[in-house]
């Protein structure tokens, strides 16, 4: 019997797509799910591609080359179980791949667990979606580099390529892959956050049409903010409801679900103390997005303003623009200054460069600007931050005054700008050779005599206030 390269458990939207992408690129790939309609619909793939689907794990494991080489693409709260129902099927030296959005302390527990039972174990974050899955995604593997060498080749050949180059690489040790993918869906939602505020405002402040917003992001790009996220907003904005007529946009309830990726970087970050607070001001506009009824009655009560932008609206969106690149770049420096102090901490050796490079293609954060990114890292991999950079702080520095100017306009107008708002506090903050904390060491020295450092003095001091 014919002995397949790769196994997939998991056979829903990313792993069917995954599957085939591995076939097409001339491997030959043995499918199973619970769901034995994925299973009989991949079979349908077969005629085209070498690929088969099976009903049962047993016939599965049999039907793979050692040593086997076994992605995972479930749910997250399924994989522990997913893995019992593995393992004791497999042989020493068996690889399985976890495809999915693990969370990283998950990640190291299983390659633990999994090692020390004689296995190969890789974490593997792939972003992009359906489409990307199937034609490209961007993947970020983690673990032990020699298992890595066994699908280098399987997953170069699926990846995104940008100039030439695929979008993966081997990350790290351990977590390095998950943590990396975590990190990414982070600033996937802080970069949405800031999306959704453009929207926001161009339709309330400026009462903009469906159509002229959608021409604005189409424009937008093919400049400095162009990015896939750029990209599908002016496609959602033009898409009509077959169902009720209008724009279907406009049919879509504002209460926006989750399955918890941009949470888990929000707490590791705490865990790591490192401040991204663009992230956690779009992981709390979810929270708040899901309080629909309770914005209703507020609505009722709460008085503000919701009102126009008093500008000349060409001169506003040009800054909308300008404050979408600001609010973006300063997400992104946030994600890599989560990963780099991670890496550190926990010993990753994460390549900020590289990490850069494979975010260029196939991912839902792809976007213009990675390119600069990769080459600030290249040129200096100790930055401690991207807005050190030269070429970065520049524009920066140049952009912020359109900034401020957005944010006060929209807040005057009374339209939430919470991303926006977080990434120029963060900003000032960041800039800042002087913050208030002196003042906040004082108060715990006064409360809770936790006493303080001084200014240019070694050692500790308490004042009875
Ligand atoms: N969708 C996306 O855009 C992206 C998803 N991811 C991640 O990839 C992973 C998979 O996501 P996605 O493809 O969307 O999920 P889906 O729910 O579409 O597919 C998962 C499939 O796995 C099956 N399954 C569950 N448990 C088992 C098991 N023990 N053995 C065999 N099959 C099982 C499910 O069957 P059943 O339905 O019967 O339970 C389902 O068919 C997740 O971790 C997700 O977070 C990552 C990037 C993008
Ligand atoms: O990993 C992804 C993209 O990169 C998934 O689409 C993920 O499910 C998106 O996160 P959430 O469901 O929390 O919005």
């Amino acid at each position: 019997m014919e002995k397949y390269d790769f196994g997939l458990i998991g056979l829903g939207v990313m792993g069917r797509n995954f599957i085939l992408n591995i076939a097409e690129n001339g491997h030959t790939a043995l499918g199973y799910d619970l769901d034995e309609e994925k299973v009989d619909a991949l079979n349908k793939e077969s005629k085209e591609f070498k690929v088969k689907g099976v009903n049962t794990l047993k016939d599965f494991i049999s039907g793979l080359a050692k040593p086997r080489k076994v992605m995972l693409l479930v749910p997250a709260g399924v994989v522990d179980k997913a893995l019992a129902d593995l393992l004791p099927l497999l042989e020493k030296d068996d690889l399985i791949i976890d495809g999915g959005n693990s969370h990283p302390n998950d990640t190291e527990r299983r390659e633990k667990e999994i090692t020390d039972q004689g296995f190969r174990y890789l974490g593997v974050g792939i972003s992009g979606g359906a489409e990307g899955a199937r034609r490209g995604p961007s993947m970020m593997p983690g673990g032990d580099e020699e298992s890595y060498n066994l699908v280098k080749d399987i997953f170069t050949g699926a990846a995104a390529h940008v100039k030439g180059e695929a979008c993966v690489t081997w990350l790290g040790k351990g977590s390095a892959g998950h943590f990396v993918k975590m990190v990414h869906n982070g600033i996937e939602y802080g970069i949405m956050q800031l999306i959704s505020e453009v929207y926001d405002v161009m339709k309330h402040g400026l009462s903009m049409e469906n159509p002229e917003m959608s021409g604005i992001f189409s424009e937008w790009n093919q400049g400095a903010v162009a990015s896939f996220l750029v990209e599908i907003t002016a496609d959602i904005l033009e898409k009509e409801d077959k169902k009720e007529g209008g724009f279907l946009i406009d049919h879509i309830l504002d209460s926006a679900k989750q399955k918890g990726t941009g949470k888990w970087t929000s707490q590791l970050a705490m865990d790591f103390q490192a401040p991204v607070p663009v992230i956690d001001s779009a992981v709390s506009m979810r929270h708040l997005s899901a309080f629909k009824t309770e914005r209703l009655e507020a609505d009722s009560i709460l008085k503000g303003p919701v009102g126009r932008i008093d500008e000349d609206q060409a001169t506003f969106i040009n800054k909308l623009e300008d404050a979408l690149f600001f609010g973006m770049l300063i997400t992104y420096a946030q994600g890599f200054e989560l990963l780099r102090i991670a890496s550190e901490e926990k010993g990753l050796g994460i390549s900020l460069s590289k990490v850069a490079r494979i975010w260029r293609g196939g991912c839902i954060i792809r976007s213009a600007m990675l390119d600069d990114f990769m080459k600030a890292y290249e040129s200096d991999p100790q930055l401690p931050n991207l807005l050190f950079d030269t070429k970065l702080s520049a524009t920066v520095n140049e952009k912020q005054d359109k900034v401020r100017d957005m944010i006060i306009q929209a807040v005057k107008a009374g339209h939430p700008v919470p991303g926006f708002m977080s990434s120029v506090g963060y900003f000032d903050a960041y800039r800042s050779g002087h913050l208030a904390a002196n003042l906040i060491q004082a108060q715990r020295d006064y409360f809770g005599s936790h006493t303080y450092e001084r200014e240019g003095e070694e050692g500790v001091f308490h004042t009875d206030w």
